[in-house]
């Protein structure tokens, strides 16, 4: 089966992008809980995933939300001990998790698991958060049919903590991979595997900067996914890529944000 053609929303700079997205995630929960529970939602680290988040936390709309039927997974993580600052689940946390209090059950959070004595390495976190996807899924599945996922992306074009290049990407017949020597710290990382990734209804890669402006240019031109892994981020139904003017700037034929101001 082809995956869906991209779509790309371009916004007139990362605030908006990170409020617009924020809208677009509480719109999409709302109408996907008025057919199915549980939704199950993935999250990304990351400037604009951690300001999505903080933006959601921010909306009164979260409260359309139906959080105690929202199960949240996370992409990637930081293979670091838990409560680290520069956990991804850390960052979530104190952007909109903490917020939500008890209207999101604790059994809905899904968080890799953490550096300590018993997860001695980013194998045995992958190994374990595999395990937990597993008992989501159905119909033999290795993981949830997740209804979103969100991936930001890095100038090299990467996105989880699948980097250019890396052995982690060619990761097949798992849902999760142990990452040794990422480029961008820290060093060791856990993160879904692209046949995990693509098991989602829909796909959202987020992207701000200037300095994203190559890889969004690789990837919506196909590069290859060797070289620019966001290439090969695409869900079942939809791939959509929300992106700022800035990110988009050197990717041939994509219109501008509307000038409605
Ligand atoms: O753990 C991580 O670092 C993220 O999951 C990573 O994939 C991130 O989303 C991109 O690197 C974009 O990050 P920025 O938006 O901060 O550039």
């Amino acid at each position: 089966m082809s995956a869906p053609a991209r779509e790309v929303v371009v916004h007139p700079d990362a605030n908006v992008l990170a409020a617009a997205t924020a809208a677009r995630l509480l719109t999409h929960l709302v109408d996907t809980q008025s057919h199915r529970a549980p939704v199950h939602a993935v999250l990304t680290g990351g400037t604009v995933g951690i300001a999505t988040l903080a933006a959601v936390a921010a909306s009164p709309a979260r409260d359309a939300v139906d959080w105690s039927q929202v199960h949240l997974w996370w992409g990637d993580e930081r293979f670091l001990p838990d409560g680290d600052p520069d956990r991804n689940e850390t960052q979530a946390r104190g952007a909109l998790l903490t917020a939500l209090g008890e209207a999101l059950p604790s059994a809905n959070v899904h968080a890799v698991p953490a550096l300590g004595p018993d997860v001695p390495t980013p194998e045995v976190a992958a190994e374990r958060y595999a395990s937990e996807l597993a008992s989501f899924a159905t119909d033999g599945a290795e993981v949830p049919t997740f209804d979103v996922l969100m991936l930001g992306m890095g100038p090299d074009g990467h996105v989880a903590s699948l980097f250019p290049g890396h052995v982690a990407l060619g990761a097949s017949g798992v849902a999760t991979v142990g990452v040794h020597g990422s480029p961008k710290p820290p060093p060791l990382r856990v993160s879904l595997t692209f046949e995990a990734l693509r098991a989602a209804r829909q796909v959202w890669v987020v992207a701000a900067g200037a300095e994203k402006a190559d890889a969004v240019a690789s990837a919506l031109a196909d590069a290859p996914v060797s070289l620019t892994p966001a290439a090969g981020a695409y869900g079942t139904e939809r791939t959509l890529w929300l992106v700022d003017a800035a990110a988009v700037s050197e990717a041939p034929a994509v219109p501008g944000p509307s000038q409605a101001h």
